[in-house]
């Protein structure tokens, strides 16, 4: 699919901590970027689901993923910011877990957020978001990576697996965002989906907006002696005007 612009795949993407990898906080124009993997099990939706953010449409079919990055602007709360999409390949499942190639691992090492995506229609996939899950973060080393959890194909009533309450459920039990959409027939849960982690991210990014830099930005500053004794005098000399003032 070319229907959108900047398409590079993983391969190209710098190594984590390189130095070409630190210039990527900045996207375009210097501005601040986000970057986001999409993961998931074969078949649940990833592709039509960053294809539907990114061009509001929806497609219904797809060439099997090779890994393709999409790059668009967002506005958060008033900033323009650049954000990079990662779709992956499906993920397979195992007798003994996961089975995540070297490829998807560098993708998810270089996110700086993740949308886990089960499709309500394969309850192995749903069985797989809490492992996926843990796996992010041990490839993040625990530093809490936002990650954004959807159930997607919510259209497919008649062939639905797992109710919403157990994803509201799972995702709420990992700490992340929860939303249930059908890529097919809604985009606006899908926007709202990559909005909450973009802003997440933003702010992780900001350490100057954290309640903890604006308290003490709140705390008074020791008045200088020099200023107190000034305003001392200042004082002095004003009621002496006064003084003067009402004596005429
Ligand atoms: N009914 C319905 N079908 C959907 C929806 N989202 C995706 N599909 C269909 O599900 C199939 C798989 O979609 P893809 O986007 O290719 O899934 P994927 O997760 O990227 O698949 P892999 O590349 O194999 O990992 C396609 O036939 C889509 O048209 C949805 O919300 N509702």
């Amino acid at each position: 699919m070319r229907l959108i612009q900047n398409m590079c795949t993983i391969s190209e993407y710098p190594a984590p901590g390189s130095a070409a990898a630190a210039d990527c906080c900045l996207g375009a124009a210097g501005r601040r970027l986000v970057k986001i993997a999409v993961v998931g099990a074969s078949g649940v939706g990833k592709t039509a689901l960053v294809v539907r953010f990114l061009t509001k449409r929806f497609i219904g079919d797809y060439e099997r993923n090779a890994g393709n990055l999409y790059t668009r602007q967002v506005q958060i709360e008033g900033e323009t910011l650049a954000i990079q999409v990662q779709d992956t390949p499906g993920i397979q499942v195992h007798e003994n877990g996961l089975s995540c190639t070297e490829q998807l691992n560098r993708c998810i090492r270089w996110a700086d957020a993740v949308v886990i995506v089960f499709s309500v229609t394969d309850y192995k996939s749903y069985e797989l978001t809490g492992q996926l899950h843990q796996h992010v973060q041990q490839l993040h080393l625990g530093a809490r990576l936002p990650v954004v959890v959807v159930a997607n194909k919510a259209d497919l009533l008649h062939i639905k697996q797992v109710d919403p309450q157990l994803g509201l459920q799972l995702a709420s039990m990992l700490g992340c965002s929860f939303y249930e959409v059908s890529v097919s027939e809604n985009d606006n849960d899908v926007y709202n989906a990559f909005h909450v982690l973009c802003k997440e991210v933003s702010h992780k990014q900001q350490p100057s907006s954290t309640p903890e830099k604006r308290r003490t930005s709140l705390i008074p500053r020791p008045k200088s002696p020099n200023m107190q004794d000034l305003k001392r005098r200042f004082k002095q000399a004003l009621s002496a005007k006064v003084r003067t003032v009402t004596s005429v």
